[in-house]
Formats: C-alpha cells, sequence, structure tokens
C-alpha cells in the first residue's frame, strides 16, 4: 500500500503541491485527472522518492519512502516511474532496453523474463528495432516493460495515453488491467484527461492547484462533482445558475445563483419550445453533440442519435430525470 500524508511542495513562490494525502492500494489502479500546472508531476515524482517533499511523507508498505537528499540514489526499488519522454536508450534495441532493467538477475530467468514482457506489452515483433525504428505507443509499451520488469510494487505513469492513437491507448489500458491482475501491481496515472482515467480507474481524484480536490469511485466523482472544475474535468458537462432550470420546467429554486452541473445525457432533444434553437452540431461518430440556445444566457450540450438536425433549426430540450446536482462551487 502506498500512502501520502499531507505532503507540500514548493517551488520559489509556487506551491506545486499542497498538503495532500491518498492511499493507493495494492492491485488497485488509481487515476489523479488536473489541468496543466496542478501539480501532477510534481507529485509523481514525490510519491517516487525523485523529489524531497517540503512537509509530508510518503510511505509504502508503512515505511517511509526517502527522498534524493537523503539516499544517493535517487528512488525506491520498489516504486517505478514512466515519464512522458519514455527516456529509452535510444541506441539499443526494445529487447536490450527491457534487458537492462533485469541485468543482475541470471541470464536464464533474465531470458524468460523478456519474452515474458514482450509479449504481454505486445512488443515480440519489434523487439530487436532501436526506439528511433519503432511507434510512439510501441516506445511507451518498452517503457512500461522496463518499468514492471523486476515487478515492482508501484507503478507511477505521467500521461500514459496522451500520445497515443485510439488503438495504442486500448493496448495500454488492457495493458494496465493485466498487470493489475496477474501481478498484483498498484497503478496511479495522472492525466489532463479523463477519458480513459473515467473507464480504467478504481479511484478517481481530481487535482487543482496542488490539492486533491476530490477523490472516489470513478462513477461517483463523474455524477457527483463538488465544484465546475471537477465536473469539466470529468468530461462534457453543462454547469448553469438554477435560476434558469424554470427553461427546463422545473420550479423556480430556492437558491437562484446556487450552480447545478447537467451531463448531456441527462438531457433529451424535444419538440420546439419557447425560443430553443440549435447553434451547432457536432458529429462524434454513434451520436451528435449538440449545442442548444434556450435564452440569451443558456446554451446547453446535449446528446442525440438523430441525424437530421441543423444549426438554427427550432428545438426544445427536456431532462430525462429530475435528479439535478448541485455544486459546491
Ligand atoms: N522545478 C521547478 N521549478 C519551479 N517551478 C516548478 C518546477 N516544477 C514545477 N513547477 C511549478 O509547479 C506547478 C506544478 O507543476 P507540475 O509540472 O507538477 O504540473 P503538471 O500538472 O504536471 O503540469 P503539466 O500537465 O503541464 O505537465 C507549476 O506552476 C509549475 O510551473
Amino acid at each position: 500500500m502506498l500512502e501520502a500524508r499531507k505532503l507540500s511542495k514548493s517551488f520559489a513562490d509556487v506551491t506545486a503541491v499542497k498538503n495532500l494525502s491518498l492511499t493507493l492500494e495494492s492491485g488497485r489502479i488509481m487515476a489523479l485527472v488536473g489541468a496543466s500546472g496542478s501539480g501532477k508531476s510534481t507529485l509523481l515524482n514525490l510519491l517516487a522518492g525523485f523529489a524531497d517533499a517540503d512537509v509530508g511523507e510518503v510511505r509504502l508498505n508503512n515505511k517511509r519512502v526517502p527522498g534524493p537528499s537523503e539516499v544517493l540514489v535517487p528512488g525506491h526499488a520498489d516504486i517505478r516511474l514512466v515519464h512522458q519522454e519514455y527516456q529509452l536508450m535510444p541506441n539499443v534495441s526494445v529487447r536490450e532496453n527491457i534487458t537492462y532493467a533485469l541485468r543482475f538477475f541470471e541470464k536464464s530467468y533474465r531470458d524468460f523474463r523478456v519474452d515474458e514482457l514482450l509479449r504481454l506489452c505486445r512488443l515480440t515483433d519489434v523487439q530487436d528495432r532501436v526506439p528511433r525504428q519503432v511507434s510512439g505507443g510501441e516506445k511507451q509499451r518498452t517503457a512500461i516493460a522496463r518499468a514492471i520488469a523486476d515487478k515492482p510494487a508501484v507503478l507511477l505513469l505521467d500521461e500514459p495515453f496522451s500520445h497515443l492513437d485510439l488503438p495504442n491507448r486500448i493496448i495500454v489500458r488492457d495493458l494496465l488491467f493485466d498487470l493489475v491482475r496477474e501481478q498484483h501491481t498498484s497503478c496511479l496515472f495522472v492525466t489532463h484527461d479523463a477519458t480513459d482515467a473515467l473507464s480504467i480507474a478504481d479511484t478517481l481524484g481530481i487535482l487543482r492547484d496542488g490539492r486533491l480536490v476530490q477523490i472516489g469511485p470513478p462513477v461517483l466523482v463523474y455524477r457527483q462533482p463538488v465544484t465546475a472544475y471537477a465536473a469539466r474535468m470529468t468530461g462534457p458537462v453543462n454547469v448553469l445558475k438554477a435560476k434558469y432550470l424554470p427553461l427546463l420546467g422545473l420550479p423556480e429554486p430556492d437558491q437562484p445563483d446556487a450552480l447545478v452541473c447537467l451531463r448531456p445525457e441527462q438531457l433529451q432533444l424535444d419538440e420546439p419550445g419557447e425560443g430553443g434553437r440549435i447553434r451547432a452540431v457536432f458529429f462524434k461518430g454513434g451520436y451528435s453533440e449538440v449545442e442548444v440556445e434556450l435564452s440569451r444566457y443558456v446554451c446547453l450540450r446535449v446528446l442525440t442519435t438523430r441525424d437530421n438536425l441543423r444549426a438554427g433549426d427550432p428545438i426544445g430540450i427536456r431532462l430525462v430525470s429530475d435528479e439535478i446536482w448541485w455544486l459546491k462551487g
């Protein structure tokens, strides 16, 4: 179990991580979602023992993870961090990059384990190529294979999906699932895009300005975000003042200036009502996202499978259910 206890870290006048605590259970996947500059990379460096915390500590299975100022070689034997830039050795093959991580093991085990890792990470066919001869997805899987070669307890990943196309994202997602299931590795990854995090993580945290503003099961964070920021970081959303709810057929609220969060799938297109008009239609494949102007001040996003809609068409909107989520800020 990896624990962060009240971690804080500042650089000059910037506090990158503020009083942050979290617990990563073994064999689980945690995702932390945050905008650029929210402290994601700094937190990973603290968790991996590559940066000294100003306050607080990191513990792995109840033992303190020392920072770089306390050890000769920074880092921890049971915690691995895969950087966004992969940091592979450029002049040796994919196979040798992975083998290097096992250089202290006997040759027979090393060969067996490298073959196993190549299979797990779907790299067998490109094992003899050097990094510049493989795709971005293959480079990243090489970095992951190297990181997990000697079965660390914890794998930390910085933006593992951000440079990948959809097929490669699915491969990495499946790889992380297999890792957790077969080797009981704990994974924590940070990302600015919650799309993959929602489907893969057991726990989803929202980072803002170095603080963990919310953490919980992805379904809960998605449906009950505490703030507009948490709502927006977890997917398309309509955030509006409660005083506009009567435009959707709801009664006047007691707190007109409170914010409510309506996911596009909570709304449906309806017969043209009073003044509703389509502002834009974005085709998304299996569905379209439609922006509907209900008034001068209210424009809502709605999902639909209808494909006969055009900007300018009059349209109405109704709520699929009366469940409205009120934001706290
Ligand atoms: N070595 C450093 N010196 C000074 N400031 C730093 C340093 N590293 C990070 N910061 C600052 O700390 C804050 C958090 O940075 P961090 O890189 O952790 O954020 P991030 O969420 O990973 O951002 P991104 O998604 O853009 O990589 C930022 O304001 C950044 O400018």
